[in-house]
């Protein structure tokens, strides 16, 4: 009898679930018929992954298999494909006009990137990356103020420092003669600069094995198990994942920045103490929006808190990227890897040996060197943007919907041969005085365009400099045989990120300066 009760109820769960099954495989058979429908050419979907690739069998990144629709469907002389994420349709312009109308000419219909925030459930969320409609546009002109140059060389000293730390850990690291894990070395460098920026504390992360800082921004960047589908729910049904009430940030992360930033904000307010960096500069505007009665929108302490993590999450990852696909295509390319040297030494020179903002401005070649690493390892390798009010692609009939997703494939225009000719080739003097201007306009995307274009792109510039001021002044760099190449990327990040460590030999620059 208790046998047949067991297998009764086995036999009604799994009569349920396989009606669940057909139930979403039947829907997403429905929200595969999108995109033809509407005369857009698409990757023909399969259940239940839609266009892309099983996750699990490890196959490419997002952003490089965005890269192959482009090249694949521009081969076909197509000017937009139609994707499918799971079952939602997203939209990817091909052309480049397209391009430049969706984020910039016609920016009123995609003013939003359509990522997920959660402001009640997950306030770090809630940040000027992920905002939306007024809200954004109200921050944005309040942020606006803080990236100028004169902000930057005033936070200058903090970045000195930071170099100053990097040189003493490289200075202990060589002295082993042991190869170099640059990506780490890039990354406690930039958590260190962005840290001490964004949230006003002096800490040293090459004095730690693991800084909490490391440990709870990669954290962050690495999703795991269940944190994986939240985080593609997220990415394409944001207001589905609004709706169920999700928290994309791991609660051990949230924790440990509204701590940190509680204690750095309270320290300030306390003690009536100020100090040069991102931080006092939400102080002060959260301070003036408090005095601004008639136009004041409030900024809450969790709205600061998210404003001063984006800046952490935005710009450490980012900077400490280019630092490293820098220092790998020098040390494959020693002749390119002289001359930034020599620039180095021919500027400072002429600031006694003092590296300082101007110094910085003059060092034209690193400035291409850095541009043509951002043209070949974008470290967001697409944008985002989600149409807010129908739009009729220009010269058609079709008609973009309200909600629907576009991303912008920028790791495929930047490799495309029509517009970087020999495109895996590393060749800085693509963005020499003379070749720069040829460049077709939105071809060359790694900070964005239009009025969402990165609003720390001038610091990350300034960052990446300085770090690669101080390492190639003191150190060469070459492969070594525990380097990987061709690069493995990480088929799970939804940013530029190599698969495991990126190891160099770096040998102390005698003739150093
Ligand atoms: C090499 C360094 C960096 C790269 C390559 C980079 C790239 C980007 C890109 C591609 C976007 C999207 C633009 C668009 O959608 O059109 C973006 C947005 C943004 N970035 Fe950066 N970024 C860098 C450094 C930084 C730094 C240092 C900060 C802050 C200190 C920062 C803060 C932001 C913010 C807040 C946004 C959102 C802007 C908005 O929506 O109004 N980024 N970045």
């Amino acid at each position: 009898m208790m046998e047949i009760t067991i297998g009764t109820i086995s036999l009604n769960i799994f009569a349920l679930l396989l009606t669940i099954l057909i139930g979403f495989y039947t829907y997403f058979k429905w929200c595969f018929k999108y995109w033809k429908t509407r005369g857009v050419p698409h990757v023909e979907p399969t259940f239940p992954f839609g266009s892309l690739k099983n996750p699990a069998v490890g196959a490419k990144s997002f952003g490089e298999q965005c890269k192959d629709f482009y090249t694949t469907f521009k081969a076909k002389g197509h000017k937009h494909v139609g994707i499918y994420m799971f079952a939602a349709p997203i939209y990817i312009p091909i052309d480049i006009e397209l391009i430049k109308n969706i984020i910039q000419k016609d920016f009123d219909h995609f003013v939003d990137r359509g990522v997920f925030y959660n402001e009640t459930d997950d306030p770090l969320s809630a940040h000027l990356f992920a905002i939306e409609g007024a809200k954004w546009r109200n921050l944005r002109v309040k942020f606006t103020p803080t990236f100028t140059s004169g902000k930057m060389k005033m936070m200058f000293p903090i970045l000195i420092e930071c170099g100053r730390q990097l040189k003493e850990a490289m200075d202990i690291a060589t002295g082993k003669n042991e190869p170099i894990d640059i990506k780490d070395f890039a990354a406690r460098f930039t958590t260190n600069v962005i840290g001490s920026c964004a949230f006003g504390l002096e800490f040293n992360c090459f004095e730690e094995a693991e800084s909490n800082f490391i440990k709870y921004g990669k954290r962050f960047f690495v999703p795991k198990g269940i944190e994986l589908l939240k985080d593609f729910i997220g990415f394409a049904k944001p207001s589905l994942a609004r709706r169920l009430r999700m928290c994309l940030t791991p609660k051990e992360v949230e924790e440990f920045f509204m701590k940190i930033i509680k204690e750095s904000v309270n320290y300030r307010e306390t003690k009536n103490f100020e100090r040069k960096d991102f931080m006092q500069l939400l102080i002060d505007i959260r301070n003036s929006v408090k005095d601004d009665k008639e136009n004041g929108i409030g900024l809450t302490f969790e709205e600061l808190a998210a404003q001063a993590f984006v800046f952490f999450v935005a710009g450490y990852e980012t900077s400490s990227t280019t630092m490293t696909f820098c220092l790998l295509e020098l040390a494959c390319n020693p002749a390119i890897q002289q001359k930034v040297r020599e620039e180095i030494k021919e500027v400072l020179e002429k600031y006694n040996g003092e590296m300082c903002y101007d110094a910085l401005a003059e060092m034209k070649y690193m400035g291409q060197v850095i541009d043509e690493t951002l043209r070949k390892y974008p470290p967001l390798m697409f944008l985002n943007r989600k149409c807010v009010d129908p739009y009729r692609i220009p010269g058609t009939n079709i008609v973009l919907e309200q909600e629907t997703p576009v991303i912008i494939p920028i790791l495929g225009i930047q490799r495309d041969p029509e517009y970087f000719p020999d495109p895996e080739k590393f060749d800085p003097d693509r963005f020499n005085e003379e070749n720069r201007n040829k460049i077709i306009p939105f071809s060359y995307l790694p900070f964005g365009e239009g009025p969402r274009i990165c609003i720390g792109l001038r610091f990350g510039i300034m960052q990446t400099k300085v770090g690669l001021t101080v390492l190639l002044r003191n150190y060469k760099f070459s492969f070594n045989n525990k380097t990987k190449i061709p690069l493995k990327m990480d088929p799970f990040s939804f940013s530029m990120a190599v698969d495991g460590d990126i190891w160099l030999n770096a040998k102390k620059n005698i003739e150093n300066y």
